[in-house]
């Protein structure tokens, strides 16, 4: 259990009951061990960003269980779900959802307000240095790049310094060059710094960085890769596309 950050039993997800419900996932059991990058695929709506938001601690599973940092999640109360996620979970988007209105570091020192801790000014200004943004602190959003952007949304994650980050297709808004610089801070994060990192995406590139990448067909876990080439990656998405249409 120890090496697990994140362990998924038997995690299913209906939407709505009755003849019209929709079950996102079906059973799924998964484990993200420390210091780790799985990249999660498969056909749109096979229920990835659903696996996210319930791993994640955002969502309810309709059964099964989601443990993160040794606590199971199902049967916490709101508030101790709000606190264990502050404490342990980062969570990243497409969009990159920073406040217009504040700057660079006051939009990295938000997780630590939110948990009424005055952001300590070092710490905000070496997580953005972390990240390449040292000479953009007092810039807001609308001043910055997407892929600037996106650094500092991944800083504000990071700030609280989480086992695990969860990535809902982070790069999904970028150019391939900006994608990849992203990439590559995020990779070396967790190779260098133990990170554990688990990213929905669609671009088998961005799934290439992985060390494994894990398909989701209907809900239901289809197989997994370890390693493998853009081309592979591709190649099974093609595969299962093929057969889910
Ligand atoms: N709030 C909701 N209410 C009802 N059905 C939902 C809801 N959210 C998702 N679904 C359904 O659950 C299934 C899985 O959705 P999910 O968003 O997890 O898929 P996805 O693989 O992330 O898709 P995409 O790649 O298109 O983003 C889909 O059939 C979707 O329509």
């Amino acid at each position: 259990m120890a090496d697990r950050a994140v362990s998924l039993r038997q995690l299913t997800r209906r939407y709505g009951t009755g003849p019209g419900s929709v079950t996102a996932l079906d059973g799924v059991s998964l484990d993200f061990h420390h210091g780790t990058f799985t990249a999660v695929m498969g056909p749109s709506g096979s229920g990835k960003s659903t696996l996210l938001q319930c791993a994640a601690g955002l969502d309810r599973p309709t059964s099964g269980s989601v443990t993160v940092a040794g606590t199971e999640l199902t049967g916490l109360s709101e508030t101790r779900l709000t606190l264990l996620r502050r404490r342990h979970i980062g969570f990243v988007f497409q969009t990159f959802n920073l406040l217009p209105s504040l700057t660079a570091e006051q939009n990295v020192g938000l997780p630590l307000r939110l948990a009424g801790r005055r952001p300590p000014s070092a710490l905000v200004r070496e997580v953005l240095e972390r990240v390449g943004l040292g000479g953009r602190r007092r810039h807001r959003p609308s001043e910055l790049s997407g892929g600037q952007q996106q650094r500092v949304a991944l800083a504000r994650a990071l700030i609280t310094r989480p086992q695990v980050l969860f990535g809902d297709e982070p790069t999904g808004a970028l150019d391939s060059a900006t994608s990849r610089e992203v990439l590559v801070l995020l990779r070396d994060m967790v190779s260098a710094e133990g990170l554990t990192l688990v990213m929905v995406t669609h671009d088998p590139v961005a799934a290439s960085y992985a060390d494994r990448v894990v398909f989701l067909v209907d809900g239901r876990l289809t197989g997994e890769v370890l390693g493998a080439s853009a081309q592979d990656i591709a190649g099974r998405m093609a595969k299962l596309e093929a057969t889910a249409c």
